[in-house]
């Protein structure tokens, strides 16, 4: 898997932000080793990735904040490398929001382009369609103080917003809210990624929120983007036990391939998918696994004993230990038929080959 993206012909998007051989040490430690990225015009891209892999290091070279160590970025084919924040067509919101304590909500959005000293007509009339983009209508003669997390996140949009940036950098920036704040406050940032029609590039180490946003997921490992796709990608077709494990729940398989036959200690002889021989890791999301209980067959199948069992009402999720001693989970819509099998019991688990993937081991 190249960490590379290509334009592939005169269809794709025009790459926004490029960057090219872009990496960063801190003093002896390599932080992002060389990077090759394209960011497209357009897209609300998530980098995503356990702490510490090195995301918000290069949200920060993109925005100004950091000096790359080597490599060069480009923002609408120009020449960033060597510019500082405010001479980018990028602009930040960062996770504490970083409002002026002593403005009112509508000093702090004007705040960019009053050091403009844009006419004051202009400023009053972008201060309200952004009021309007971030429903904060009536709020602007509030104090920051006088704000909810939401509302205050939303002001530091609005302030970003307002500067009409080539590409929006959200540090975490829903981090600090509740979850049901966090939720409604994403879909807002949809919308707005919508209604704009703007770049955005996102950090975040919660593989939902990055389900969530984006229109692409970038992953990141140790500093490299080891794979990146749209959601739907990335968690049907992991390139990676790394990132089957961080993209939603997978039950991952190791065993060995030969003739196409997977081959798995302690289970009997599992299915057949094709490729080379050797090592693989078989990769099959808790809600590709179907529980057997008629005649049934699939390509793939297991037997084992249901170990736990838990009931959400719109679905029931599974625990069953198979004979080689690991655990597989399963996650089925409640049946509307008969009773569901009791925890100790014998069960048949299987799934169809499309719902699996075949990986390399880590
Ligand atoms: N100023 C610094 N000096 C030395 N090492 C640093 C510095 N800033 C970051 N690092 C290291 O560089 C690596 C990448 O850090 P970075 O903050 O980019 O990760 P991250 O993925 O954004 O993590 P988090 O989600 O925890 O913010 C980490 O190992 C971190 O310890």
């Amino acid at each position: 898997m190249s960490d590379k993206t290509e334009p592939t012909g005169g269809e794709s998007p025009r790459p926004l932000v490029r960057l090219g051989g872009v990496s960063k040490d801190y003093g002896t430690v390599t932080a992002v080793p060389p990077l090759d990225f394209d960011i497209a015009e357009g897209e609300f891209l998530a980098l995503l990735g356990p702490s510490g892999c090195g995301k918000t290091t290069v949200l920060r070279m993109i925005g100004g904040f950091l000096a790359p160590t080597t490599g060069r970025i480009e923002i609408d084919g120009e020449d960033v490398t060597r510019l500082g924040p405010e001479k980018r067509r990028t602009n930040m919101v960062f996770q504490g929001y970083g409002l002026f304590p002593h403005m009112s909500v509508r000093a702090n959005i004007a705040y960019g382009l009053q050091l403009m000293k844009r006419p004051r007509a202009e400023i009053d009339e972008k201060v309200a369609r952004m009021l309007s983009l971030v429903r904060l209508e009536g709020f602007e003669d509030r104090m920051p103080a006088a704000l909810s997390g939401g509302q205050a996140q939303r002001v530091a949009l609005a302030r970003a917003l307002i500067m009409n940036p080539a590409v929006l950098l959200l540090d975490e920036s829903l981090g600090a809210l509740d979850l049901k704040l966090r939720k409604s406050l994403q879909n807002e940032l949809r919308e707005i990624h919508r209604a704009i029609g703007g770049t955005f590039v996102f950090v975040t180490h919660d593989q939902a929120e990055a389900m969530a946003l984006a229109t692409r997921i970038a992953i990141m490992k140790d500093g490299r983007i080891v794979q990146h796709g749209t959601p739907r990608e990335v968690y049907e077709q992991p390139a990676n036990e790394f990132v089957a494990d961080f993209i939603g729940d997978a039950n991952i398989l190791r065993g060995t391939r030969r003739s196409g036959e997977v081959i798995v200690p302690g289970l009997s002889k599992l299915g057949h998918v094709d490729g080379p021989d050797g090592d693989v890791s078989i990769v099959v999301r808790p809600d590709a696994v179907d529980l057997l209980t008629g005649g049934e067959t699939r390509e793939f199948e297991v037997t084992g004993t249901l170990t736990s069992q838990v009931y959400y009402g719109t679905h029931v999720t599974f625990t069953a230990r198979l004979a080689n001693g690991e655990e597989m989970m399963v996650t089925q819509p409640t049946p509307g038929g008969p009773d569901l099998p009791e925890e100790g019991a014998a069960v048949r688990l299987g799934w169809h080959r499309d719902r699996c993937n075949a990986v390399a081991p880590e």
